[in-house]
């Protein structure tokens, strides 16, 4: 990639960062915001974008870093590489490790339970610091696919929202990164040489997500711009805010 093609890049994931945090309200005034990090291409870049906007004037917020490790999953995440990473961009780095017994007398999913206990740790530790937004790393490919899955499955209209505001607890969930394409944060992951984490995680196996990628690849050929037809319908019947 040239030096133009890279800065090109650089400044349309600006953009549309910018704009999703306008067009949803994502951040505003003395927000405190934990970000999830998995180590994934997505959530580095999330936070590379996050840390760099808090220093700017407006809005003041401030960004802190959460990483759970699944003792009873086999991720090899280098916590070192997240530690030097949040480091770099001053940020905070909280590392907390948790378990789930995936065989006890539940018929969920590993899968499932697994998300579950991570969300329920972040959850904890967002309320511990004082944080009232939790920032996830879904992007515009992430949403247009659970919204297909939905309709397919679910038999009803909706996805994973830019922005959450949970009734039970006072927190709000966001994705700033709900404008971005899967294409361009891979890019950025190569300009940036983020380290890729090494994923052995004994119940992972080929998901449904990934038949509906192919589809979407094929309706891609009709209409190459399928999914931003199938965001602004999602924006336009108000399922991007709850
Ligand atoms: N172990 C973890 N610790 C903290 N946050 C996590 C963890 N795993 C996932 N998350 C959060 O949940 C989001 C979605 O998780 P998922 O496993 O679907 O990731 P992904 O689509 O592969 O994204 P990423 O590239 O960030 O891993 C991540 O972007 C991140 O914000």
């Amino acid at each position: 990639m040239t030096d133009a093609e890279k800065h090109k890049l650089e400044q349309r994931i600006l953009k549309r960062f910018h704009k999703a945090l306008s067009a949803y309200s994502l951040i505003e005034d003395n927000d405190k915001v934990l970000v999830a990090l998995s180590g994934g291409k997505d959530s580095l870049c999330l936070l590379e974008l996050l840390a760099r906007r808090m220093r700017i004037q407006r809005p003041l917020f401030k960004v802190e870093a959460i990483h759970i490790r699944m003792e009873n999953i086999h991720y090899e995440t280098d916590t070192a590489y997240l530690q030097n990473f949040c480091s770099g961009l001053g940020v905070p780095l909280h590392i907390v490790t948790t378990r789930f017994d995936a065989y006890a007398g539940t018929k969920k999913p590993a899968c499932f339970l697994c998300s579950w206990y991570r969300r329920k740790e972040i959850f904890n530790k967002a309320q511990e610091l004082g944080c009232n937004k939790i920032a996830l790393g879904h992007h515009l490919d992430d949403i247009v696919q659970t919204a297909l899955m939905n309709v397919f499955s679910q038999g009803h209209f909706s996805t994973m929202p830019a922005r959450l505001t949970m009734r039970k607890m006072p927190l709000t969930i966001i994705r700033p990164l709900c404008l971005e394409t899967e294409a361009d944060i891979q890019a950025l992951a190569e300009i940036r040489q983020y380290e890729k984490q090494l994923k052995t995680c004994p119940y992972e196996k080929a998901s449904s997500r990934a038949d509906i990628k192919l589809m979407l690849a094929e309706a891609e050929k009709i209409n190459p711009d399928a999914k931003y037809s199938i965001m602004n319908a999602l924006d336009a019947e108000g399922k991007l805010v709850e």
